[in-house]
């Protein structure tokens, strides 16, 4: 049966069911007209003014088979949805009583701090060195051990998942774990020209880590302006592939050196990582400030360790409070962007370089980290971009 959340335009779905009794009578045309429809009245956070709103190409191919009377929708999106959209999928599936698919393809565009170059610095980084990477986006949290880079990585597999290409840049200088999350540890990157370093390669995401190339021992000694030139040349002199989204996993705190590597580098815009714990919650706003000293967007808070659930009685613990970023996002007047349990399987997968996001990709760990994928690349579009239908439009009248 239909569900709530789907609201206004299920109700014209059965409504139009309900008058032609069964999809035999629908003819092509009609479908057509229904699946345009569901799609624009669908509202969501991610899709504030419907999905065609936002949707750069639109097509509907239905399968005239007798017994495989298949409908695909070809979408061409700007952020991905692919997840979000399947729900769809399967809600007009049940409908039509026919088998919906919905394919994503991604357009994935610069976001307008790159385009314009509201600090011709960044703009000009923006359009030489990192020519291939889309969108770079902070991954940052005031306070030190609160997952950071546990999250990096199974978002980045997230995005993955989703249908973007992605790679992730360690900025934590002096703790690299990128290497070990990424089952990369002792991998040393190559180089065919001399000049530019490959990324190193997990399961698809394209990796570079201070922790490739020096010992860990040797980096945590560094000073600001030698963790901030190491740091650049990482970035700079990497040879990325084509990427959609660059995850930047920043050195946890908000001193100097955090605040130099946010304003040297082209982020597209930042995103923070805390845990319910009051303290957490007291750097993480200070992470909010140091972004916003730097006039780097902040897209909202994704809050780890939310609670644990128990593998025995399956009763759910508040270990370090209860829905604290919740409230620290209102009063900041920013976003949850989501919430990830404590979770043994995390925890193991990070110490052994596996992730249950890449391995079980439609399983529950991964929905958690997909949903949150999918907010941070809808926001980035919706909070940044020029083409967002939330851009105000400014007409002039001539006089
Ligand atoms: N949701 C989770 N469930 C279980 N364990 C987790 C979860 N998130 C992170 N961890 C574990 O917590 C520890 C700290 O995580 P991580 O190294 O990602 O934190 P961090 O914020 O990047 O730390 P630092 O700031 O020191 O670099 C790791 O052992 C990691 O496996």
């Amino acid at each position: 049966m239909f569900s709530k959340k789907f609201g206004k335009f299920f109700s014209k779905l059965t409504a139009k069911t309900d008058v032609k009794s069964n999809d035999e009578t629908l003819n092509a045309i009609e479908i057509e007209q229904l699946i345009k429809e569901s799609l624009t009245h669908y509202i969501s956070d991610n899709f504030p003014q419907g999905v065609l709103a936002v949707c750069l190409q639109f097509s509907v191919t239905q399968s005239q088979k007798p017994k495989h009377k298949n409908i695909i929708i070809d979408l061409l999106m700007p952020f991905v949805c692919q997840g979000e959209l399947d729900l769809i999928a399967q809600s007009l599936s049940d409908n039509l009583a026919r088998t919906v698919t919905v394919k994503v393809e991604l357009a994935i565009k610069p976001v307008r701090q790159f385009c314009l170059g509201s600090d011709k610095n960044k703009a000009e980084q923006g359009s030489t060195s990192q020519g291939n990477i889309a969108n770079i986006i902070a991954i940052a949290s005031g306070k030190g051990g609160v997952g950071k880079s546990t999250t990096t990585v199974n978002i980045a597999y997230a995005l993955m998942a989703e249908g973007a290409k992605v790679g992730i840049l360690d900025a934590d200088i002096y703790g690299p774990s990128i290497p070990t999350m990424l089952g990369l540890k002792n991998e040393k990157p190559s180089s065919s020209d001399g000049k530019l370093m490959m990324p190193l390669n997990a399961n698809g995401i394209s990796a570079m880590s201070i922790g490739f190339l020096v010992d860990e021992a040797d980096a945590t000694v560094w000073r600001g302006p030698m963790a901030s030139t190491a740091f650049n040349q990482l970035l700079n002199e990497t040879d990325w592939p084509e990427l959609d989204y660059l995850l930047i996993d920043m050195p946890p705190g908000t001193g100097d050196i955090q605040l130099t590597l946010a304003q040297k580098v082209p982020v597209a815009a930042a995103v923070i990582v805390t845990t319910p714990q009051d303290i957490a919650l007291i750097d993480a706003v200070k992470g909010i400030a140091m972004f916003d000293k730097v006039k780097v967007p902040v897209l909202g808070i994704i809050e780890n360790m939310s609670y644990h659930i128990c593998e025995h009685c399956g009763h759910q613990s508040y270990i370090f409070g209860e829905a604290g970023a919740e409230q620290m996002a209102k009063d900041q007047q920013s976003k949850l962007l989501g919430q990830i349990p404590l979770d043994i399987a995390i925890r193991q997968d990070a110490d052994f370089g596996e992730s249950d996001v890449f391995e079980h990709s439609t399983g529950e760990i991964a929905s958690y980290y997909r949903k949150i994928a999918r907010n941070i690349s809808a926001q980035l579009f919706l909070q940044c971009d020029n083409a967002s239908p939330l851009t105000a439009t400014v007409t002039t009248k001539a006089i």
